[in-house]
This record gives structure tokens, sequence and C-alpha cells, in this order.
């Protein structure tokens, strides 16, 4: 926790509130929230949730405080424009299709240096853009045939059966590597670039179809990768191009020894050969290790605050008894809609605690009159993408979800998110919130806080400071109240589940980046399905199919 956000704890008025003093001010909390939303700006043709473009709506000004720090020697200048980069004309038209306008900040400072050649360990905040920071340059290095390659790879009229990628991205589940793939594949539209995903929980031969016709771009997860590696399917051999996406949460997933076995023994070219770039939101000393190990001469780039959430979240705490959370939400809601502009629904992610939490307060939405949906680890991956299909279309413009919904999660216009139980450690707390306030838009945030949750006050109440958030007085007492510093991070920051933030290792280890800030906002490990790399339809791994992507909900 930063030393203002400790100051602005410590500072509160001395004012002791019990539980049984204090009011929530419900009514003035639903009246906030509803007229919160109402501005959340959308024009006329955003009236339909499914048909919203907050691409081209971006308000990127909103972008302009975050500090920006780099250290590394030479470090390449950021950009201000797409164009300054010279990514090619095919790679300008694409993202004039997608909508992008300009750079986000992650990607005028990560771009250049990609494309100069260093490698890169780079850090932002959630809903910046990071996949195009890590994706636009490969693609642009492959077609230029920059690193010494400029055919495609793969077998190809190779005669060969093995596959040959030039790039390889890794992440941590089935549901992240779908997403960059349909990323990557829109920015690579009608050039020659191949990409290919690979993940497990699904027949593996409709993967390797896919990779028989050639492959320069593999998205994959590590333990498919392997499988594929040992079946000869794929060869690392000629990999120009190394990303490695949410790696924190790959190393708190145990993935670190499948790693080291990718990148160490699988006849890879080493670094600097190879282009290494780390993307983690988060700096545990096993990622400081992985960057010693696999990176060279790199480029440390951080966008943001260290496990803080962006300020375009409005964030509201509202102190209410288990007892009377239902009652609450429905009022919550009823409000909301009853307010939101021209009628529109607003897209609400609700997250709960259990799964069974989970179905039993989507039935009662419903019950309610709310048309809900509900996403976690009991249901089938058919229902899942349904559900998550019918959020996105907005029919069902409420999705009740576990913590499986709590990362990289890209719904576009997620307006609410609300935790309806807090969760335990403060950066899933963060990685939750950062499902709304993508991309440059706004969005809101409410929390239900109760006296479960008072080890979470002194934590929830940092990030909301340093947000600059208004934080209410009850929470600051309880947060003085509290006997852990960092709601469910251990002493040295460390979540629950083993990863920190640079941050507070940089203040419990000395650590000297040159920075103070850092890290966006990922969360670690969720253990609730014990697989990552879970089932899938087999959608979203052939060219032109049309994947429901969703990450980090496994
Ligand atoms: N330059 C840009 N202009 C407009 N939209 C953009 C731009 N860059 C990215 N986006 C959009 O912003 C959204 C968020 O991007 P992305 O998913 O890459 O964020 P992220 O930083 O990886 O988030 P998370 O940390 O939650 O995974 C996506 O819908 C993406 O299409």
């Amino acid at each position: 926790m930063s030393l203002s956000m400790a100051n602005g704890v410590k500072s509160a008025s001395a004012t002791r509130l019990t539980r049984a003093t204090y009011v929530p001010p419900c009514r003035r909390d639903n009246e906030h929230v509803a007229s919160h939303l109402s501005d959340l700006s959308l024009s006329g043709k955003e009236k339909d949730p499914s048909s919203l473009n907050l691409n081209g709506g971006i308000n990127f000004d909103a972008y302009e405080d975050i500090p920006v720090e780099t250290s590394g020697s030479e470090v390449p200048p950021p950009v201000s424009s797409f164009f300054q980069l010279d990514l090619g004309s095919d790679l300008d038209t694409n993202i004039k299709r997608c909508g992008y306008k300009n750079p986000t900040p992650v990607q005028k400072h990560a771009i250049p240096v990609i494309m100069s050649g260093r490698d890169l360990m780079a850090c932002a905040q959630t809903g910046s853009g990071k996949t195009a920071a890590f994706c636009l340059p490969i693609i642009a290095g492959i077609l230029k045939g920059r690193n010494g390659f400029s055919e495609p790879r793969g077998p190809r009229g190779s005669g060969s059966r093995v596959a040959t990628p030039v790039a390889l991205i890794m992440c941590p589940t089935r549901e992240l590597a779908g997403q960059i793939h349909d990323e990557a594949n829109k920015f690579a539209n009608r050039t020659r670039v191949r990409i290919a995903v690979a993940y497990g929980g699904v027949p593996i031969y409709q993967q390797l179809r896919c990779l028989e016709r050639g492959v320069d771009i593999l998205v994959a997860t590590p333990g498919r990768l392997v499988d594929l590696i040992d079946r000869a399917k794929v060869s690392l051999q000629k990999v120009q191009y190394l990303t490695l996406d949410e790696a924190d949460r790959m190393l708190d997933m145990g993935f670190e020894p499948t790693i080291r076995r990718i990148i160490e023994q699988t006849g890879m070219p080493s670094s600097p050969v190879r282009q290494t770039m780390l993307f983690s939101a988060t700096f545990p000393s096993e990622i400081q290790r992985l960057a010693a190990d696999f990176l060279s001469n790199y480029v440390y780039l951080t966008v943001g605050k260290v496990g803080s959430s962006t300020d375009l979240i409005k964030q509201n705490v509202i102190d209410v008894s288990n007892m009377d959370k239902r009652r609450h939400l429905i009022d919550l809601l009823r409000s909301q809609s009853m307010n939101a502009a021209h009628g529109v629904k607003p897209l609400t992610l609700v997250f709960v605690e259990t799964k069974r939490e989970a179905d039993s307060l989507e039935h009662y939405l419903y019950q309610n009159g709310f048309p809900a949906t509900s996403i976690h680890g009991d249901r089938n991956q058919w229902e899942r993408e349904q559900a998550l299909r019918s959020f996105k279309k907005g029919n069902t413009p409420i999705m009740v979800a576990t913590d499986v919904a709590s990362r990289g999660l890209d719904v576009p216009n997620v307006a609410h998110v609300i935790n309806y139980d807090l969760p335990k450690n403060i950066d899933s707390y963060v990685h939750r919130i950062g499902r709304t306030g993508r991309a440059g838009k706004s969005g809101l945030a409410t929390a239900f806080f109760d006296g479960t949750n008072q080890s979470m006050a002194k934590a929830l109440a940092g990030v909301m400071a340093e947000a600059k958030q208004e934080v209410p007085e009850w929470l600051l007492q309880f947060a003085e109240n509290s006997f852990s510093p960092y709601g469910g991070r251990n002493d040295h920051g460390s979540s629950d589940n083993g990863a920190y933030d640079a941050y507070n290792y940089g203040q419990a280890e000395g650590m000297t980046w040159g920075v103070e800030t850092y890290a966006p906002s990922y969360e670690t490990g969720n253990a609730q399905m014990g697989s990552y790399e879970a089932v899938s339809n087999g959608f979203g791994f052939c060219y032109g199919a049309e994947p429901v992507v969703a990450s980090g909900w496994d």
C-alpha cells in the first residue's frame, strides 16, 4: 500500500462508528448509483447494448494523467499515433477497421520497444489494451520479415507435419487464449499471417488440423503446448517472438516448471536471438527470476500504479449486513433500471463467493423480474458460452459470476460491477472491478461490505484512495480497527495465492526499479475450478470461426 494510501487511512477522523450505530445510507447510495449510470453517456446508437461500439467513443483524455515509467538503457521513445509506428498499410487498415483511433499509453510505449527488437517487461491497468500492445508489433514484424523471417512457418507446402511458428504467445487460460487469438486475427485480417490457438480440454485433433495448415503465431496454454510438442506436432525452433501474457498468473497456477521446460528444453532459440515480452500485473520474486533468466537487456515499462484500479471506475462501498444483501441488491437494480439513460439496461456483473450462491441469486433475480444469467465452474462449457453470449447481447443484462469471471473478461459494455460478496484479497477486487471502465470508458463498481469483510477494510480504503475515490468515513474506521494491513495479502503484500505487487515488494525488499509505481490489476489464481485449460466446444481455434471468448474464468 502506498504511503499516501496509508496516510489517508490514518488521517481519518477519530470518530468511532460501530456497526450497531451505523445506518447504511441505502437510499443515497442507490440514487448515487443510478445517477452515475445515467451519466455513462450512452449515445442513441448505444441504446442497444449489443450494438455498442465503445472503441470509437474512447475518452483518451482519461489516460493523460496515468503515470508511465520506463527503465532500462536507451529506451526507444514513445509514439503519439499509430501511423508514427510504421506498422505497414495492412495493419493500418485493420487498426482503423477495429475503430482504434489512437494508441493507449501502454501501446504508445510498448510497441516502439518491441518493434526496435528489445525485450520488454510490461505492466498496465486492466482494459488498457495490452493485447494489441504485443500483437501489433509481432504481426508487423512478421510481415516485414523482421528478425530474419519473411515467410510463414509450418507444414503448409513444406511437406512437414510439424508446425513451426515464429511467434509464441503463452497465457494461462483457454478463454484468454481464445480472446488473444480473436484479437490477433482482427489485426492480421487479409494478411498472410496465420494464427492458431491451442488449449486443453478439447479434442486435440481439431487443433492439429489447424496447425497442419501452417501457423505463424501460435497462442497456447502451457499444458496443451507441451502435449503438442511431445507429439512432435509443434516445433519451437523457429520462434523469434515469445510473449508470456499474465505471466504472474501462470506462475501462481504452478506452470513455472512447464514454462521453463518449454523455453529451455524444446530447442527454442535463446535470448537475445529470440525476442521476449513479459506482461505481468505483479512482480513477485518468481517473475523477476523469470525475467532475469529469459529476458536480456530489457525495458521495464509500467503504466499505472501497483495493484491499483483505474480512476475511470467510480467505486462505491456500501455497508450492508449479510441478511439485507438481497433486498439491497434488488433496490439497487431497481433504481438503476428506473434511472438508466434512454431505457438502456446497463450490463451489470454481480460477483458472489460460491457457485451455489451464483445459482441461487440468479434464480432470485429472475423471480424478482430481473433477467439474469450466471457463470461459474459447475456450468458446462455450452452453458457458460450461452450465458456470456446472452449477457453480451443484453438479453440477460445481469450476470451473476464467481471469481472465474474476474480476470481478463473483455465485455466492452459492462457498466456496473457489484461485489455482492467481497473477495478475500484486494488483487481480486481490483481485477473484478476491472471488468468495467475498460478502454477509456467510465464504469461503476459497488461493493457490499459486511462484518466478515473487516480484514479487507484497509486495503479497500487504500485502493479507493489511490484511485481518487471518496472513502466513506465508516470504512476508514473499519480500516483503523483492522488487523490485516493488506486485505488478504501477507506481510509482503502478497495475495493469498502468492503474487504481490512491485510497490509492496519494493518497499519490503528494497527493490529499485527506478519507479515507485506499478502494475495493473490481474487477480491471482483462482482455485475454484480445478483445471485452467478446461473444456470448450471447440469454437475458436479454426480460422473464420466466431468464438465466444472471455478470459479468466476457469
Ligand atoms: N487503441 C485502442 N483504441 C480503442 N480501443 C482499444 C485500443 N486498444 C485496445 N482497445 C480495446 O480495449 C479493450 C481492452 O483491451 P485489452 O483486453 O487488450 O485490455 P487488457 O489491458 O489486456 O485488459 P485486462 O488486463 O483486463 O486483460 C478491448 O476491447 C480492445 O479492443
